[in-house]
């Protein structure tokens, strides 16, 4: 029986490489095949020659009065010609390099012809034969992203003949109502137009409906992720010792903000609960998250479990590792430290550390979850910055325990919009509020011209006894230009400020190093550091107060926020200038945007305003679904809607077993067989 997961080369003239190419474009069923969407459509409604412009694209309608003909040229290459009647005009039709075509067009019969109008000569260079089924006057042709192994006219062929076979077997997944309520396409409909659209009308209509029905899915597969993780037996019940908690609280040295306080609750009282927590802390910079997540991982302990911190690189770790082990040390918590640069030695006691339990918390880099690791007693897992963790490298560490509760940290505050997509399967806990005493961070634009007075101002805040960032921009493409770029600034720095230590931190160097100068700077031994961007996570020197960024305009908004949040930290007066003489409007937004707010929410929201989702974290690793129709920032209202009503389904009906919720069960029931329900 046909069936839409069938596989591609259940269709005619599809063998092996066909496959493979498919599969490169995520296309491995039948069923996919259907799904896989033009992004854009050409205008190819046949016009009549009086009002054509030299050069246009255009489609042209006529009687072929001559056969075609062939001729070679240079090496390998083809011209066809053949003489076509429009509207009484003789023109010549050439194809350059499409010598199959020869047999498509017959003398005395009708053709329509796609392609580029040349006024003066009368004459066409053709692109393609348009098909008369697609075209007439129908007018939309579908452009589909393809790869070098295939072809856009075999695409729309085998699109084609898997409508005309499996069409019947569409059936839909968003529920009647929800599909009358917002007057949204069934799903023949949708496939049908998105494909053949006969004009922009339906094309639109289709897509609408089709982003729709996409974001829906998407929302009802992290509705399913969170009941899995709510379900009773899923999880542990960390059962923390209160008390003990108190008294560790009494020995922090501050009093803890009053969001910290709520979030710290929300998050205990999680992990006693006997689900799989699955939870996100998110805070801008310098909110104080590091503390929460002690506490958390101090409560696991006092449950009697182990608890575990993975964090992106090894300096975080060395240096979350130094300040946590000294936090915990009255409470009697033995603390390791696993990353990739141990010795064998080490590295192997730690390790047998781990697995005897003798351990409490183990804080350590991706080196946590390879196989080797196995933890006695893992109760809470506790990941850093998680966005440069993928999906599958979270779940390894969630494999690695009793499905550990899992609390994940991001300092790169994410716009509600995309909280909601990315986030959706998850609770997330926010700490809203900056520790007490702290002074706004005085941000200022300068040319590169006018760094006088930057350098005013860092000799005067050194003369203060404050401390300073010098950052200059890493540019991927060259290595040793950045390096040159950082090593003159250094040398500058050092020969303007001789009565002070300078040092240069850059990638490049041995972690030891990194590590004995990020030492160095936090002791106040160094005053002035001039680093590459490796200051940008989890660098916490209260006494800093400067922050000097030069070509700031090759920064991301994010990135610029999370530099500047290295000032700030204490009580000092803290000053960033940003140095850039940025050439297009999107930067010069960015440099205003940085001056106007110091709101990691606010920029995260300009940030996404300007650049588009993909962007915001930087990189593939951002952990954000890709969607093949909708676009989550310009259809954000339509994500909402669809959160929302994915959520009223899933609470009225977890088990999906309405009539009108079959085909949600299934859709997710395909996921699962297909092994793409998590990713
Ligand atoms: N309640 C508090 N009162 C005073 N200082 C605090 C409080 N909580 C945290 N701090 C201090 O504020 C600084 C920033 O805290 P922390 O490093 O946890 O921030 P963060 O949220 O992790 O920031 P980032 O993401 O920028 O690294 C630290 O020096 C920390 O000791």
């Amino acid at each position: 029986m046909p069936s839409l997961s069938d596989p591609v080369n259940a269709l005619k003239g599809v063998g092996e490489k066909r496959v493979s190419a498919l599969h490169q474009l995520g296309i491995d069923t039948v069923g996919d095949l259907l799904f896989y969407f033009p992004f854009r459509y050409e205008d190819i409604r046949t016009r009549s020659l009086a009002e054509l412009g030299d050069g246009e694209k255009v489609t042209l309608k006529g009687l072929v009065i001559a056969p075609p003909v062939v001729s070679r040229f240079g090496r390998n290459r083809t011209r066809l010609n053949v003489r076509v009647l429009v509207e009484d005009l003789p023109i010549v039709v050439t194809f350059f390099n499409q010598p199959w075509l020869k047999d498509k067009i017959v003398e005395n019969t009708e053709v329509a012809v796609f392609g580029i109008w040349n006024a003066m000569k009368h004459s066409m260079t053709g692109q393609r034969l348009i098909a008369q089924a697609e075209g007439g006057n129908a007018g939309m042709s579908p452009i589909y992203s393809v790869n070098k192994h295939i072809r856009q006219r075999t695409l729309v062929d085998l699109i084609e003949q898997a409508y005309k076979q499996y069409a019947p077997l569409l059936t839909d997944v968003v529920p009647v109502p929800l599909r009358r309520h917002y007057k949204l396409e069934e799903t023949a409909t949708i496939v049908h137009d998105m494909h053949f659209p006969r004009n922009s009308e339906d094309a639109r209509a289709a897509r609408r409906s089709a982003a729709f029905r996409e974001l829906f899915l998407f929302e009802c597969r992290m509705q399913s992720l969170r009941a899995d993780n709510n379900k009773e037996d899923a999880g542990l019940a960390l059962n923390y010792d209160l008390q003990a908690m108190r008294e560790f609280i009494k020995t922090l040295p501050f009093e803890l903000t009053n969001a910290q306080k709520r979030v710290v609750n929300e998050i205990v009282a999680d992990m006693k609960r006997p689900h799989h927590m699955n939870r996100l802390l998110q805070g801008d910079v310098g909110s104080g998250k590091t503390i929460v997540a002690v506490l958390a991982l101090f409560a696991a302990v006092t449950a009697g479990y182990q608890a575990a911190l993975m964090v992106p690189t090894e300096i975080l770790a060395e240096q979350h590792y130094q300040k946590i082990a000294q936090l915990l040390a009255p409470m009697h918590v033995s603390v390791g430290l696993l990353t990739g640069s141990l010795s064998a030695t080490d590295r192997a006691k730690t390790v047998h550390d781990i697995a005897t339990g003798r351990l409490n918390v183990i804080i350590g880099t991706h080196a946590l979850i390879q196989d080797t690791v196995k933890f006695a007693k893992l109760g809470l897992a506790v990941i850093d910055e998680q966005h440069r963790f993928g999906v599958n490298q979270r779940r390894e560490l969630r494999r690695k325990g009793l499905s550990p509760d899992v609390l994940m940290m991001t300092a790169t505050p994410i716009p509600r919009t995309l909280a909601i997509t990315t986030y959706g399967e998850m609770d997330v806990s926010t700490i809203d509020e900056l520790p007490a005493g702290r002074h706004p961070i005085v941000t200022e634009w300068l040319k590169s011209n006018q760094t006088r007075q930057v350098y005013d101002r860092l000799r005067s805040e050194l003369a203060a006894g404050a401390q300073a960032y010098v950052v200059t921009p890493l540019i991927a493409e060259s290595e040793a230009i950045d390096l040159r770029n950082a090593e003159d600034l250094y040398e500058k720095m050092t020969k303007a400020l001789p009565q002070y230590h300078v040092a240069l931190l850059h990638g490049q160097l041995k972690n030891q190093d990194k590590n004995d100068i990020m030492g160095a700077f936090a002791r106040n031994e160094v005053q002035v550091l001039v680093a590459t961007t490796v200051v940008e996570v989890g660098m916490d020197v209260a006494n800093a107060n400067l922050m000097i960024i030069f070509d700031a305009d090759r920064f991301g908004l994010s990135q610029l926020h999370q530099l500047r949040g290295r000032v700030g930290r204490g009580s000092r007066h803290a000053y960033c200038y940003l140095i850039a003489d940025p050439k297009n409007q999107v930067a010069i937004s960015r440099m205003e945007a940085m001056v106007k707010t110091t709101d990691g929410f606010v920029l995260a929201e300009e940030d996404l305003k300007l650049r588009g989702p993909g962007d915001v974290f930087g990189d593939e690793q951002s952990g954000l679904p890709s969607f093949n129709v909708a676009d989550p920032v310009g259809d954000s209202a339509m994500l909402d809607v669809a959160h929302g009503e994915a959520g009223a389904i899933f609470d009225t009906d977890p088990q999906l077993q309405a009539p009108d919720h079959q085909g949600i069960a299934q859709y997710l029931a395909e996921l699962k067989r297909r092994n793409q329900y998590f990713d």
